[in-house]
């Protein structure tokens, strides 16, 4: 035998030297759950170590996350039934409690990358991110209302904005309005290729979103297709997207790899909820080692080509690696 891959794996040092895909803290964005009041710190049953934070709390644990490493966070409102409407007016009311701690983010650790949501499901009283009429889902109608959202996120020093609905045509309806208005530095990570998915069901527990009728699948992909992503990819990266996203992430590695190979923008994956909350799971039942699973996975996903994770395991990672 002259060839003997074994040779390349025979010590730590001499794996390290063939490693091809390394992890780094900096790769990470933390999303974190606001609530509004002071002093609350609500743990997410469906996600053990994941908590809903008042503003308050919610700067405490961004100002640990920095002393750990992280640099990246996204935050995501819990908006309680009674300030929800038909047409999300919440969402970009300026004296909104999602957007003052936004702001007060920003004015706090200013070296922060801050990146929020848009779409219309924490703030709608029908719990879908597009404008309900009679049963449908309207497009056009909604963009309207995701860019003053945008505009209004921006205006509260968001660095990236994050368009998670699935509308049609927002990145450029966004981007435009952010540009008339001045904000022409406000980048925008497109949740570009995002599916129907059953992995969501923990995040929704979180922000009391679930939808009240039906389901997603008239804006989210079909998770049988992947050449519908490569469209996605075209309309979001001439709509002037500064990221492409995918999410989930573990059962879309091929498309985070078909993305990556085609577009030159960096990619983007969401390690969401459910991938999170199943490996904590099967942890607490003692049947899955949940540090080697993390670094398993996250690596994976860099490994498909992925340039930014979004994690629920990302302060983790940042205390196990310190
Ligand atoms: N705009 C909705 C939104 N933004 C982020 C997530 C899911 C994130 C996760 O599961 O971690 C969802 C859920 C959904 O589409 O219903
Ligand atoms: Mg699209």
């Amino acid at each position: 035998m002259l060839r003997r891959p074994r040779r390349n794996r025979k010590s730590d040092s001499v794996r390290k030297l063939v490693e091809e895909t390394s992890l780094s803290v900096k790769d990470l964005i933390f999303p974190l759950f606001l609530i509004e009041g002071s002093n609350k710190k609500i743990e997410v049953q469906s996600m053990p170590g994941i908590f809903r934070f008042s503003q308050d709390l919610l700067l405490k644990e961004i100002e640990e996350c920095l002393k750990l490493g992280i640099t990246a966070f996204d935050v995501f409102p819990a908006y309680p039934e009674s300030l929800k409407d038909s047409v999300a007016s919440e969402s970009y009311n300026p004296e909104t409690f999602y957007l003052k701690a936004l702001r007060e983010v920003k004015k706090q650790f200013p070296e922060v990358c801050l990146m929020s949501d848009v779409a219309m499901d924490p703030y709608s009283s029908d719990g879908h991110d597009g404008l309900v009429k009679e049963g449908k889902i309207l497009n056009d109608e909604t963009l309207e209302i995701l860019a003053k959202m945008s505009l209004a996120q921006a205006d509260a020093g968001v660095d990236i904005i994050g368009p998670s609905d699935m509308m049609d045509g927002r990145v450029g309806y966004i981007r435009e309005l952010l540009d008339e208005s001045g904000f022409t530095d406000t980048s925008i990570m497109s949740y570009t290729a995002k599916y129907a998915s059953a992995f969501y069901g923990p995040f929704r527990d979180a922000l009391d979103s679930a939808p009240k009728f039906g389901d997603k699948k008239t804006y989210q992909m079909n998770p049988a297709n992947s050449q519908e992503a490569l469209i996605e990819g075209d309309l979001d990266t001439e709509e002037g997207a500064d990221f492409l996203m995918v999410k989930p992430a573990l059962s879309y590695l091929d498309i985070i790899k078909l993305l990556n190979d085609n577009f030159p923008l960096p990619i983007a994956a969401y390690n969401v909820s459910g991938e999170y909350s199943m490996i904590k799971a099967s942890a607490e039942k003692g049947w899955i080692e949940s540090d080697r699973a993390m670094l398993e996975v996250l690596l994976s996903i860099k490994r498909a080509g992925a340039k930014v994770i979004l994690t629920y395991f990302a302060k983790e990672y940042a205390s196990l690696v310190k």
